[in-house]
């Protein structure tokens, strides 16, 4: 499979476009709605969120509930257009018009891409680099993700990001029965974490940066169970899965790293106290008596749960005045800004979510063929048969 996107943070709406989703899957706009819901929820959003009440408008590639094979096209309104129509308009101004526009963005943000994007597509006004910069367009990459969940789901493959840290808290974590029950425990929670004690303190960490005009970061997990064994491959470096769902993680707005399973911890440890022991057993056939790799080795799953973790920087839009300078005039000012979130890492658990089922389902579907979902079940039967008995 593969997707694209399209839109601004301000323009009419976010747009995606998937290719390659086998037909006769089962697809309706409640699957990708529930979860554009789950992003838009979590504590520490600005005022956007209040304005926005993101529902996918389904335009190709399904008929009567069922995919087609045909590239499925899914749009985002954003409801804050109207506020920008003339400010984000294609038509291009009088002069009147120009003079009556907001002015223009001259004012770089240390940490936004606003900058680097100036320089690079050598834009005088940044709210053209802001505009597409945005994590506004990870309301579609969430949609794409649930497309992907769809998939995954009919394997009963679950997947589930919630959050680990923020700031400096860090959440106790407790043995569950099920990715099932991961994902009602943090849903419940305002920062979708299942720790209760450790929520409040993270609500509390919140409150204290917003209140210094500050902002903060964390970290997120995505577990997902079920996944059969072989997923990815070891024989070349970009059919590497755990690569792939790296560079997926990376790509969501200021991600800043990544681990599979113990990750970093792993190069401070052993190899006694790193690696899984492998044991067998009529039902399962074989298993790992523990998972600290996160469902990874070689490039391959293992069938254990595929564990991720992502870590998400402090939002770089501050009330908080930083030093810039601006690129007309070249003079050194202390940023003002108008809005922005202050912690966006429950957010981000659940886009994280959708990175990392994309990547699943892409590899899933690379093993089990991608026409049609029969087909691509019966392989699955099969080769599900033969692990289990080989
Ligand atoms: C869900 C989500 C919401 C975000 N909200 C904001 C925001 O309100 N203000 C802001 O400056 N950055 C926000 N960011 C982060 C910026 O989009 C990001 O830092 C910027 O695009 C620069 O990219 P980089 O941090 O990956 O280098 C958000 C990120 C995510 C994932
Ligand atoms: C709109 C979303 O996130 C936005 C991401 C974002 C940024 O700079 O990344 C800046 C803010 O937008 P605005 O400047 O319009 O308030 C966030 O609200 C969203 O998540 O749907």
């Amino acid at each position: 499979m593969r997707f694209l996107t399209a839109g601004e943070s301000h323009g009419p709406e976010l747009t995606a476009i998937i290719e390659g989703v086998p037909s006769q899957l089962p697809l309706t706009v409640e699957d990708i709605n529930e979860h554009l819901a789950r992003r838009q929820k979590g504590y520490g959003r600005g005022r956007r969120m209040q304005i926005e009440k993101d529902q996918v408008r389904i335009t190709s590639g399904v008929r009567h509930g069922k995919t087609t094979g045909a590239p499925i096209t899914l749009h985002v309104e954003n409801k804050d257009w109207t506020h920008w129509t003339k400010i984000m308009g294609a038509e291009p101004l009088t002069e009147e018009e120009e003079q009556d526009m907001k002015r223009k963005i001259t004012r770089p943000r240390p940490g936004h891409a606003d900058l680097n994007g100036a320089i690079k597509y050598r834009h005088r006004d940044m709210r053209n680099v802001l505009e597409r910069s945005s994590a506004r367009e990870t309301t579609v990459r969430v949609a794409v993700g649930a497309v992907a969940q769809v998939i995954l789901k009919q394997f009963n493959i679950d997947i589930c990001g919630h959050v680990l840290e923020i700031g400096d808290v860090v959440s106790n974590q407790k043995d569950l029965d099920s990715v099932q029950e991961l994902k009602e425990i943090s849903e419940a929670s305002e920062v979708r974490c299942i720790d209760p004690e450790a929520s409040e303190r993270m609500k509390q960490a919140i409150d204290d940066a917003k209140q210094n005009g500050d902002s903060i970061g964390g970290i997120v997990e995505v577990v997902a169970n079920n996944v059969p064994i072989g997923l990815g491959s070891f024989v070349h470096y970009d059919r590497k899965l755990d690569g792939k769902i790296a560079q997926g993680v990376l790509s969501i707005n200021a991600f800043k790293g990544v681990e599979i399973g113990l990750g970093f911890e792993a190069a401070r440890l052993k190899g006694s106290q790193v690696h899984d022991e492998i044991a067998h057993d009529e039902e399962r056939g074989f298993f790992r008596k523990s998972n600290r790799l996160g469902g990874f080795e070689g490039g391959m799953t293992n069938g254990m749960p595929v564990v991720v973790h992502g870590a998400m920087k402090p939002i770089p839009t501050l009330y908080k005045p930083l030093q810039s300078v601006d690129i007309d005039t070249k003079e050194a000012f202390s940023a003002s800004i108008e809005r922005s979130d202050s912690c966006a890492v429950p957010a981000a658990a659940v886009v994280c979510e959708a990175a990392v089922a994309w990547e699943l389902a892409d590899a899933f579907l690379d093993k089990f063929g991608s026409d049609t979902m029969d087909d691509i079940k019966k392989h699955y039967d099969a080769y599900m048969k033969e692990a289990r008995e080989f």
